[in-house]
This record gives structure tokens, C-alpha cells and sequence, in this order.
């Protein structure tokens, strides 16, 4: 069973509102947050301007050079923006601006937060592990891209589907856990307990948790990010240097695999990828990009059972995601009707919810 692969149009759609609003306002946001030199300026503008129209030729994103943004496939047109965005800001050129994520200003305004500060002073209090995968999971809302978009969107929301039942019967005597990570910040930080969880309490032996290798989609985790996040945990609670002493005995491993920002589904893993997951008791998706490239970026009817989507997907996997994009699969048709009906966009307004497991 498949479905079409959603693209930029219809203009109104939600992928459309990305590329025509959310992405001219990144490059703003971009430029505005560090003092970039004449040529990284022009080379932001040449993007703005690229953007409105077709895209050009980039060594190793040559698939739809000189098409529309918009008629090519969303997933690839918005991974090959963030691409190209890195690349205007001399990300990858021998160079002083090498290396300097361009999103750094706004992750690194997010961990002194004032939200952030309440999140972990209920986290001290806040021992019982239905609550930290709840904060978990809420905390995946937080994503700076979709607050470009949406505002500030807090607490928790509905609840659709709840495997975690069936989530915690596989964590028991775990080997092996994968965590793949999504933003940094105000979601990182409960992933991170989370982790500190699973291996305090011997549910998991091993966590091996997967970042971005290069900056991504605005908040999306780096190594770096992990390590400012565990700084900021040992402010106020001992799970930081807990975790740090996991990351240096190595029960604790960051991986930062290519594919993880690459254009496209899951269903396209290299085998060492594949072979991670598969090692792994159960691999933890977070968020709603790494949902959209486990059941593939489709516009799915929403009913399509979770189970079927990922069973290509090598060994147990769970879906922690907050809804903000059009792809939906695994809702009971009763939820679908209520929701449709309500003429709320309960598939991309960020208050919905789904922890999948299959
Ligand atoms: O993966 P995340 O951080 O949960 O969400 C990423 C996101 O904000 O970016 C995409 C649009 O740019 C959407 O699919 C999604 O809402």
C-alpha cells in the first residue's frame, strides 16, 4: 500500500506555507543572528531569491535542479534549502565561518529560557516515568522551526494514540536502546532524562543516540547541542553529570550518521544504518521530521495502520510525535471523523499527539 508523496502544492497547503513563508523568514532570522560578511549576506540573498523560483544545480542535490520548489517532492525541497542555506554561510568552505552553525544564536537563547528554567525545576520534582516520557514527548512542540510559524505552543496537548504500554513492556533488561534525537533545547533535555532513566534503572544497558551531523530543520540536535544541554542539566540536577560519566564509559554513544540529513525516507537507509537499528531492543523516533522519513513524507490516508508503514523498518520501533506537517497514519477512524470535522488542522496545528509503536 502507498499514497502520493506530498509536494509544495497546492498553494494553502501546509508544505506550501513552509516554503513560501517559513523558509524567507529563516534566511532573515539566519542573517540577523550573527554578524555574516558582505559575501555571506549576498550569498543569503541570492537564496532568497532562488527560492521564488526554480532550483539551481548544487554538487550532489542534482535530482530536480530546474524545477519549481514547490512541484518537487517537500521532504527533498526543504532538505535541500537547509542544505543550501549552510552552504551560504560558508558552513562547509575551508574558511573563519567553517563549522559555525547559523543556528546557534537561537539554541543556544533557548537554553536560558525562562520556560526552560520551569521545565527543569518540575523535572527535579517530577520523578515517575509516565511523566518523563510525556515531557518527552511534549517537548518535541518546542521546535524553533514551527515556532517561526505557529508562535509559542506549550503544555500538553491531545493524546491520540498511546502505545506506551507496549513501549515500557519492551523496556525491560533492554540491551540496546536508539534514541533518535530531534531538536535540542526544551526537547533535548527530557530525551536526555529520559535516557538517564532507561539506564539508571537498568531498563536499557546501552543508549545509542542519534543527532544530526550538521545543522538541520533550525533546532535539530548536534553533538554540540548534547553537551550544551547536559552543561545546562548539571546547573540543577544530578542526571547531567550522571550522563556525562555514561557518554565517557560508553553507555552513553552519540552518533551522527550522513544519512540522518539526507533528502529521504528511511526506506532508504545504508546498511550500517540499518544494522544500528537492528541491534537495537527498540529504536525511539522523536519528533515529526524523523516520523515523516520513518512512514514516509505521504499524504497517507489516516487510518493506514502504523504497523504496515514501517514494517520494512529493521527491528522494533516507536514514534514519539507531536503532529505539525500533513502526514497522518494510524489514527482510529472514530479520532479522524471527530477531528476532520471540526475544522480545526489538527494534523499540523503542533496539539496532537501520537506514541506509535510497532
Ligand atoms: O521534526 P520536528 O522538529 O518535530 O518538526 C519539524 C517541522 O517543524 O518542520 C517541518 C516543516 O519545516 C514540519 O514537518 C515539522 O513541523
Amino acid at each position: 500500500m502507498t499514497a502520493a508523496e506530498i509536494t509544495g502544492n497546492p498553494p494553502g497547503s501546509f508544505a506550501w506555507g513552509v516554503l513560501h513563508d517559513r523558509h524567507p523568514r529563516l534566511i532573515a532570522q539566519v542573517r540577523d543572528g550573527l554578524p555574516y560578511p558582505p559575501e555571506i549576506g549576498r550569498a543569503l540573498d541570492e537564496l532568497a531569491e532562488e527560492i521564488t523560483g526554480e532550483i539551481r544545480p548544487l554538487p550532489g542535490w542534482e535530482e530536480y535542479a530546474g524545477r519549481s520548489w514547490y512541484d518537487v517532492p517537500f521532504l527533498w525541497a526543504e532538505s535541500c534549502f537547509y542544505r543550501k542555506l549552510l552552504v551560504a554561510v560558508g558552513y562547509f568552505a575551508p574558511g573563519p565561518w567553517q563549522g559555525v552553525d547559523p543556528f546557534e544564536p537561537v539554541k543556544s537563547a533557548e537554553l536560558r529560557t525562562p520556560e526552560l528554567a520551569d521545565d527543569l525545576a518540575a523535572f527535579a520534582t517530577r520523578s515517575d516515568e509516565d511523566a518523563l516520557l510525556t515531557a518527552s514527548l511534549w517537548g518535541n512542540r518546542a521546535d524553533l522551526g514551527f515556532r517561526l510559524s505557529a508562535g509559542q505552543a506549550d503544555g500538553d496537548g491531545a493524546l491520540l494514540v498511546d502505545q506506551s504500554p507496549l513501549l515500557w513492556s519492551l523496556l525491560t533488561d533492554a540491551d540496546t536502546v536508539c534514541v533518535v534525537a530531534d531538536n535540542s533545547g526544551r526537547e533535548l533535555v527530557p530525551d536526555l532524562l529520559l535516557a538517564d532513566h532507561l539506564l539508571v534503572t537498568g531498563r536499557a544497558a546501552r543508549i545509542l543516540l542519534h543527532v544530526k551531523p550538521c545543522p538541520y530543520y533550525v533546532s535539530d540536535a548536534l553533538l554540540t547541542d548534547v553537551v550544551a544541554a547536559l552543561r545546562r542539566l548539571s546547573e540543577s540536577h544530578d542526571a547531567g553529570p550522571r550522563l556525562e560519566r555514561a557518554m565517557r564509559d560508553g553507555r552513553l554513544q552519540v552518533r551522527a550518521h550522513p544519512f540522518s540529513c539526507a533528502p529521504w525516507s528511511y526506506h532508504r537507509m545504508p546498511p550500517d544504518l540499518a544494522a544500528d537499528f537492528a541491534s537495537a531492543t527498540v529504536t525511539i523516533m522523536k519528533g515529526d521530521l524523523n516520523y515523516r522519513r520513518l512512514v514516509g513524507d505521504r499524504r497517507w490516508v489516516p487510518t493506514t495502520p502504523f504497523e504496515e508503514v514501517t514494517a520494512y523498518f529493521p527491528g522494533r520501533v516507536a514514534a514519539l510525535r507531536t503532529m505539525k506537517c500533513d502526514v497522518a497514519v494510524g489514527i482510529p477512524a472514530d479520532a479522524v471523523a471527530r477531528l476532520d470535522a471540526s475544522g480545526e488542522q489538527w494534523r499540523s496545528n503542533g496539539a496532537h499527539a501520537v506514541i506509535h509503536v510497532r
